[in-house]
């Protein structure tokens, strides 16, 4: 049971957006899409909720082919937000839901719950144009939770809120995903997605070039980073053998290595060296995988 899409393709005339994706998102997780601007998220995302056909490829939710008809078990923050800023907040949630087949007591009901949960009931009766935009997007992703999805699809939902705002979001979304809805969502920003997911996809140029568990992707990367704190010069180990980049930090250094046992190497040098305060091996950071993965299409 899972969302599946097998050897989607997308073209725009000539252009590829999207080219041979496959994967599989498993229910009840969240599942992370990564990608330089046009690497094809959004374009896959619209295909998900049918909004847009493969040119190739079939997408399947639990086996059936995706539909108008599933409608209502999909909620979607699309990128480009797109509230009436003349409508009231809850006209405008009361309108949307009914689309969705809900009652207007129940939308009621769902809507100030929201927003007693942000801590902001108040909200109801105002214009959505008299509200700033990192609280239009909040009532923007209650307006695709509101009908309790089973499949939720969001399109960068973090990108525009300050820290206090990113926190409560995510908070809501994890307690989604654990009462039982399957996450889709989209991100530039690495550490979102390695916080909230066990499953991702980085993709590049409408391809994905990872793909798989996190766990899995970090491991098979085989390179790790080493931190080292200590009161001597580090600057001979740029010479080490096995050392991939060296990143001088305020405390020390941090060190990109090949496989585990240069950090033993490294360390038999070090010993006598002067005091160590810190020498730890870490996992690579999923930022470090993207930038080898696709690197200059970041810039
Ligand atoms: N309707 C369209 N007609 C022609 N080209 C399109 C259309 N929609 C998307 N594209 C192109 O397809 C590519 C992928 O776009 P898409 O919006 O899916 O990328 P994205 O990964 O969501 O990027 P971003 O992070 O900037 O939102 C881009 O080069 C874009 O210009």
């Amino acid at each position: 049971m899972s969302l599946k899409l097998e050897n989607i393709t997308k073209k725009f005339g000539d252009f590829t957006a999207v080219n041979q994706l496959s994967i599989s998102i498993p229910e009840k997780e969240m599942f992370g899409f990564l990608g330089a601007n046009g690497a094809g998220k959004t374009t896959t995302f619209r295909m998900i909720i049918g909004l847009l056909k493969p040119t190739e490829g079939r997408i399947t939710w639990n086996g059936q082919a995706i539909d108008y008809r599933m409608s209502p078990f999909i909620g979607y923050l699309p990128e480009e937000r797109g509230l009436y800023p003349k409508l009231k907040v809850k006209d405008q949630i009361v309108y949307l839901a009914r689309l969705k087949g809900m009652s207007k007591k129940a939308a009621l009901k769902e809507l100030y719950d929201w927003l007693d949960r942000f801590k902001v009931p108040e909200y109801a009766d105002k214009k959505v144009e008299e509200l700033s935009k990192g609280n239009q997007q909040k009532i923007q992703f209650i307006a695709a939770v509101l009908h309790k999805p089973k499949l939720l699809i969001l399109d960068e939902p973090f990108s525009g809120l300050d820290p206090v705002n990113v926190e409560q979001l995510k908070e809501a979304v994890i307690d989604l995903k654990n009462s039982g809805t399957s996450i889709v969502f989209s991100s530039h920003r690495m550490e979102h997605v390695e916080e909230l997911c066990k499953h991702l996809c980085i993709m590049h140029k409408g391809s994905p070039v990872v793909h798989g568990s996190l766990k899995e992707i970090k491991r098979s990367f085989g390179k790790k980073n080493l931190i080292i704190h200590g009161d001597f010069d580090f600057q001979f180990l740029e010479n080490v053998n096995g050392v991939v980049k060296v990143k001088y930090t305020a405390e020390g250094v941090q060190l990109q290595i090949e496989r585990e046992e240069v950090a033993e190497e490294i360390f038999k040098q070090i010993v006598d060296k002067g005091f160590i305060r810190k020498f730890q091996l870490e996992e690579p950071s999923l930022n470090d995988i993207f930038i080898e993965k696709v690197g200059a299409a970041y810039e």
